[in-house]
């Protein structure tokens, strides 16, 4: 079933002062997701237009081949900030940053089974005391969630003290940073290559469509139809 949501036309890339401020904004992320959700835009008849697929343009928000409907494109860890403070009325990030961040603003209403990992700690692979954690009262732990990183060791009874890195979070234990990591893991490769292994799954991880819940509230039938329109791609 097709959703009356808008015609095609011809899109571009907008500066700001051309934006029109009526239309939807999805906010995309910038990388492995944005590879892997391409298809799911294509069924759901989105394709965002100007220099978007340009990885080094400079533009940042994009018409559609939808005249309701633009695109942003920023970094993965902040489509959640942008549709939680409403900037954005709809994004796609994995469920990773969700659990990071716990915006209640934000309603998931789908999962697009991509971007499939998981979080984890880990730890050397001869760290004795990496297996009984419950047991510290505090723990050094490197990481790019440290939400994620406190909310877990803290039911365990374990403080966790968070040294905050961005990537590389594996070098941590063995340059003396921190005694574990908690990080994502798909095939486990980089913790091996770098001597550390796997010790708890803290949560199962796929990207998420998500909705800012006031912009749900105020405009239903707008953004009601494109869930259903993604809704539609997904069991194609
Ligand atoms: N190895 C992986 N396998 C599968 N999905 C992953 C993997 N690493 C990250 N992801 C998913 O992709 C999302 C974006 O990760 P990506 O590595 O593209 O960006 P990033 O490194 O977090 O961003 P930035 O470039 O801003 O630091 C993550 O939030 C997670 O949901
Ligand atoms: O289990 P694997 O298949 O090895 O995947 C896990 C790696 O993937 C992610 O890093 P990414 O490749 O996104 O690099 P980054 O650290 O630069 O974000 C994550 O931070 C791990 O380092």
């Amino acid at each position: 079933m097709d959703h009356p949501i808008t015609s095609p036309t011809l899109p571009g890339s907008i500066a700001p002062k051309q934006a029109a401020a009526s239309s939807l904004i999805l906010a995309l992320p910038k990388g492995r997701i944005l590879k892997e959700v391409q298809p799911l835009l294509a069924a759901a008849g989105l394709v965002p237009g100007g220099d978007f697929h340009d990885e080094d343009s400079r533009h940042l928000r994009f018409r559609t081949n939808q005249p309701g409907l633009d695109v942003v494109r920023v970094r993965p860890f902040d489509v959640a900030t942008f549709v939680a403070h409403g900037g954005a009325h709809i994004g796609i990030c994995g469920a990773d940053v969700l659990m990071e961040f716990d915006y209640p603003e934000i309603y998931a209403p789908l999962d697009l089974g991509v971007g499939r990992c998981r979080v984890s700690v880990a730890g050397p692979a001869d760290d004795p005391i990496a297996d009984e954690v419950s047991r510290l009262s505090r723990l050094t732990v490197a990481t790019k969630y440290p939400g994620i990183a406190r909310r877990h060791f803290a039911a365990r009874g374990v403080q966790a003290e968070i040294v905050h890195l961005n990537g590389a979070m594996e070098l941590a234990p063995s340059l003396g940073l921190a005694r574990v990591i908690v990080d994502l893991v798909q095939t486990g490769s980089t913790l091996k290559a770098n001597g550390l292994v796997e010790r708890e799954v803290i949560a199962q991880v796929t990207s998420r469509l998500i909705v800012n819940r006031t912009a749900l509230k105020t405009e239903p039938e707008l953004i009601g139809a494109w869930l259903a329109r993604f809704r539609e791609a997904l069991s194609a």
